[in-house]
């Protein structure tokens, strides 16, 4: 895939770590539990969620981040747009040009589809006019005609994940898009038509990142890849050798545990 690259970043990802504090085992019950941290006696652990990374994206790239399940992926991309601080290092970036999408984000379960349109458009800084005049290209695109009356509760996430989808790509050109797992859910025919919205929007000069378990998924449409394994970075450099180092990894750690 042709790269369309500038020499500043526009991500900066320096150093980072995140430590999160989690509980030992030992509460056998939630009430135990809550006893327990009345009493200050709970005993927590620290948990390296990240582990010193340090990366850089630039203006038009396509990351594609890869890992198995925990390795840090969506800590990492809240980390970037804003929504947790890191532990240790920092991001530069200008976080009013990110648009975070992961599924359903912001939607309220017990709110009518159209109801949700506006409550998430509103969370991503969609002006109330803006959503107007877009609302029925989200709700075609979503393919969701006849359903915008129902409350989100009754969707099937392949829906909740329609929805989320159109809303969140509703606007023209973010100037960064982060996609945590959403290219590969939705049924066969709207993973092809989102995969057809996402690449519109990286030849409109989008700075794409996209966290995915497809392997497939980070080759057809990455210029460049990031593997992470346990909090640490494991290798980063061209998606087809990224991901088959990973394919190879994994299979072998299956054998290993098979
Ligand atoms: N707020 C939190 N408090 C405590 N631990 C957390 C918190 N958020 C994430 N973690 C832990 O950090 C680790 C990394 O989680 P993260 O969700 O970033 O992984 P991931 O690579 O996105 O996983 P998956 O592929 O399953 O979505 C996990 O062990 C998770 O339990």
């Amino acid at each position: 895939m042709e790269k369309r690259t500038e020499e500043k970043p526009i991500i900066s990802v320096q150093h980072v770590s995140m430590h999160f504090k989690v509980p030992l085992e030992g509460a056998s019950s939630l009430k135990e539990y809550v006893i327990g941290g009345l009493r200050g006696k709970n005993k927590t652990r620290i948990l390296r969620a990240l582990d010193d990374i340090s990366f850089e994206v630039r203006r038009g790239e396509i990351l594609g981040i890869i890992g198995t399940n925990g390795s840090g992926k969506s800590t990492l991309l809240k980390i970037i747009s804003g929504a947790l601080l890191p532990t240790e290092g920092r991001v530069v970036a200008d976080q009013d040009s990110i648009q975070l999408l992961t599924l359903g984000t912001g939607f309220d379960r017990e709110l009518t589809a159209r109801e949700n349109v506006y409550l998430s458009g509103a969370l991503l800084g969609y002006s109330r006019e803006f959503i107007r005049r877009k609302y029925r290209r989200i709700v075609e695109f979503a393919e969701l005609e006849g359903f915008m009356e129902q409350k989100v509760k009754n969707f099937s996430s392949g829906m909740v994940s329609r929805l989320g989808f159109a809303i969140a790509t509703a606007r023209e050109t973010p100037g960064i898009l982060i996609l945590d797992e959403v290219l590969s859910v939705g049924d066969m025919f709207f993973r092809e038509k989102s995969a057809g919205r996402i690449q519109e929007m990286i030849h409109s000069g989008a700075t794409v990142l996209i966290v995915s378990h497809s392997v497939d998924t980070i080759r057809k449409n990455c210029t460049r890849a990031l593997w992470l394994e346990r909090g640490r970075q494991r290798m980063e450099g061209p998606p087809g050798e990224v991901c088959a180092a990973y394919t190879k990894w994994g299979r072998q750690e299956k054998e290993g545990k098979g």
